[in-house]
Order: structure tokens, then sequence, then C-alpha cells
């Protein structure tokens, strides 16, 4: 997969060259571009934001430096299309779905807005030459898409061969069944008086499987009761409604 992103903050995507994504970037399983918005601009303030048409607080992105941009960095008439995603609290919610569904994508571009957004245009002129995605990654207000962005790209790529150091890690995290994950624990057996639950240590396989079903369940109506009525039907069987 490749994956190009354009900001007016380059050095907020420095995390994408840490630990594992870093590992893949260097072993080739996931090509990185981060490119400077400002590259496009050709004013001497460089200039990449502008007042809003119809007044308002703030300042809108030009769409003239970002066409450019985008021309450059998706090219206009080269093949394969890249699938461009914008970052916006107006978008569609991304889910570990949408993630499982770009991890199949050869090309992804993430164009980062600040500001008050990137003017419109932008969105639907690219819409004319390839796919075009806006999405939310949650109820709350960021500065930019750098963030949102970082966060999207990280749950991609660790779905991604090679990326993950144990690939069963990815079938078994929270929301691969639907269910959140339940509790985990690790040495020492007692821990300022806490003890982990004796399943765990009792070596019978089934019974541990059995637990940890039961908490994940329980967790996920606690918490998350909107990801149990969402289970496709016949996900939970008669052990686990007991
Ligand atoms: N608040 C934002 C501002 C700018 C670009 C993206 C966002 C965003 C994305 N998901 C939630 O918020």
């Amino acid at each position: 997969m490749r994956i190009d992103v354009i900001t007016i903050f380059p050095d907020y995507l420095a995390p994408l060259r840490e630990a594992l994504l870093g590992k893949a970037i260097e072993r080739d399983r996931i090509a990185v571009g981060v490119h400077d918005l400002r590259n496009w601009t050709h004013d001497v303030h460089r200039a990449v934001d502008d007042s809003p048409y119809g007044g308002g607080p703030g300042m809108v992105m030009k769409p003239d430096v970002w066409g450019e941009a985008l021309d450059a960095v998706c090219g206009t008439a080269q093949t394969p299309v890249p699938r461009l995603v914008v970052p916006t609290p107006a978008g569609r919610p991304f889910d570990q779905r949408t993630a499982i569904r770009w991890s199949a994508e050869p090309w992804l571009v993430f164009a980062c807005g600040r500001y008050e957004g990137i003017d419109q245009r932008v969105i639907d002129d690219a819409a004319t030459r390839m796919p075009v995605e806006e999405v939310s990654i949650g109820d709350y207000v960021l500065v930019g898409g750098e963030v949102a962005a970082l966060v999207m790209i990280e749950a991609v790529a660790r779905l991604l061969p090679g990326v993950l150091g144990n690939p069963l890690s990815a079938e078994q995290d929270s929301f691969s069944d639907g269910l959140l994950e339940g509790p985990c624990y690790t040495r020492p057996e007692v821990w300022r008086g806490h003890a982990v639950p004796d399943v765990l240590r009792s070596g019978n396989h089934a019974a541990i499987a059995r637990w940890r079903r039961d908490q994940a369940l329980a967790r996920t109506y606690r918490r998350r009761p909107d990801l149990l009525a969402a289970l496709p039907t016949g996900t939970l069987d008669a052990a686990d409604r007991a």
C-alpha cells in the first residue's frame, strides 16, 4: 500500500516513522509520502487560506492551492487511482469496518484541512476523478485533520500483512468479533492484593475461552450496548445468552 498525506504541518506526521509502522515502512510493506501544502502556493506569503464567502468566523483553505497539490500528488490521468480521504468533523464515522475496507486499497491520499475547512469545490472536483470519502474519527473538534489521519493510518496499516508482529492480534482485538475486548492480565499472579482470575490459570482452555467471551459480552453490554444491537443475527449462541 501507498499512503500520501498533504498537510501544512508535515512534522505532525513524524509519528508514522516510529515503532511498528516505521519498521513496516523501512521494509517497504507501506510507502508513505508527506507533502507540505505550501509547496503549491505562489505568493510571497505562501497563503493557503482566505476569508469565507458569506462571512463568518475563521478562514477557508484555498481551492487553487489544494487543486494543484492534489493534481501533483494524485496525478490527473494515471493509474491506479487513489482513494482520497478528507478528515472532517462533518464526515461519516470512521470505524473498524472502514479500516478493513481501506486495507485492501493500493493507494490512500489523506488531505488534512485546518481552519474552518477546505473549499468544498476541491472535494467536488476531486470526486470527478477519484473516490473521495469525508470521514470523522469522533464527535469532538480538533484543530486540524493531521491527528485524525494518524489515527486512521494506524488503524489501516496494522491490518496489512507484515506490519504487526503477531497477525493473530489483528483478528482477536476489540471489534474483530463485534464485541469489546474483555480484561487482560499478566504476571505477577497477585499484585497489590489483586489476584488474577483463577480460570485464567486453570489450563482449561475451553473454560478460559468461555470466561473471556462472557467478559467481552458483559463489558460490551455495559459500555457499548449499541454494538450488541448491531451484531449480525445469529452471532450470539445459546451459551452467550445463558
Ligand atoms: N475536528 C476536525 C478539524 C479538522 C479536520 C478534522 C477534524 C475531525 C475529524 N474527526 C473529528 O474531527
